[in-house]
């Protein structure tokens, strides 16, 4: 089940202290898949940092099921990104020489000893559920950038993450494979109730969404 998100008073500054973002109010369901449009330098990128608590120069709160990411200690914010969250960005930022598996279960070289067995097998599955062939295993290079974006996904949800990022995940890919991507996407957030962020540019991604957040200069118009 996906967590909810109260954001209160949210600003993010640039180093000069110029606002790159404000967020004064926001709340979102638990499972709800929200899209964030708007166009390039509105800050959509700089959001959905915030919301991972990796956005530097911030104050304010963002609260996932009323736990403030931005009020734990560096430790701590990675420990609940790594429990909590699972990320696809444009770039699949795949270990190339190694195979579609490995790839999509390197989260089990970090997750506490009792639970890497589970992420290398969840990592299969949702390899197989994705529809990315792993037999016989070559090289991550070899796929097809579908494949590759496949795989991303597979990694990210090798955790089984209440909480889905994503940041223009379609935008390498062409409008067919873009589509498959977006199943996909949806499909596994929907699966389980989870929490689904996603921006993007992809007017046919972001039509899909449940509720669409547009940025403009660092602020929300909805
Ligand atoms: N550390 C920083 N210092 C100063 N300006 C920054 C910093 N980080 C981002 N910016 C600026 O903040 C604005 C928002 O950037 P952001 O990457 O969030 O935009 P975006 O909406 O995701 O754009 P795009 O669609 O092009 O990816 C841009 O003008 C960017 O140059």
């Amino acid at each position: 089940m996906g967590l909810a998100l109260t954001i209160t008073d949210l600003v993010v500054e640039a180093s000069g202290g110029r606002h790159l973002l404000s967020v004064p109010q926001l709340d979102v369901p638990a499972g709800c898949h929200l899209g964030i449009s708007g166009p390039s330098g509105a800050g959509k990128s700089t959001f959905l940092h915030a919301l991972a608590g990796l956005a530097r120069r911030t104050s304010g709160h963002v609260l996932w099921d009323g736990c403030d990411i931005l009020a734990l200690r560096q430790g701590a914010r990675a420990r609940f990104r790594r429990d909590h969250m699972g990320f696809v960005f444009q770039d699949p930022l795949l270990f190339e020489e190694i195979s579609a598996l490995a790839n999509a279960g390197v989260a089990a070289a970090f997750a506490p000893r009792r639970r890497r067995a589970a992420v290398t097998l969840a990592a299969g599955e949702a390899l197989t559920t994705l529809g990315v062939p792993t037999r016989p295993a070559r090289p991550a290079a070899t796929h097809s950038g579908g494949e590759r974006q496949r795989i991303a996904l597979a990694r990210a949800l090798a955790t089984d993450p209440p909480i889905l990022l994503a940041d223009e995940p379609t935008a390498s890919l062409d409008r067919a494979t873009a589509d498959t991507l977006a199943d996909a996407l949806l499909g596994a957030a929907r699966a389980a109730g989870r929490t689904l962020v996603v921006v993007s540019h992809d007017p046919a991604l972001i039509a899909r969404m449940d509720r669409v957040l547009t940025l403009r200069n660092g602020e929300i118009t909805e």
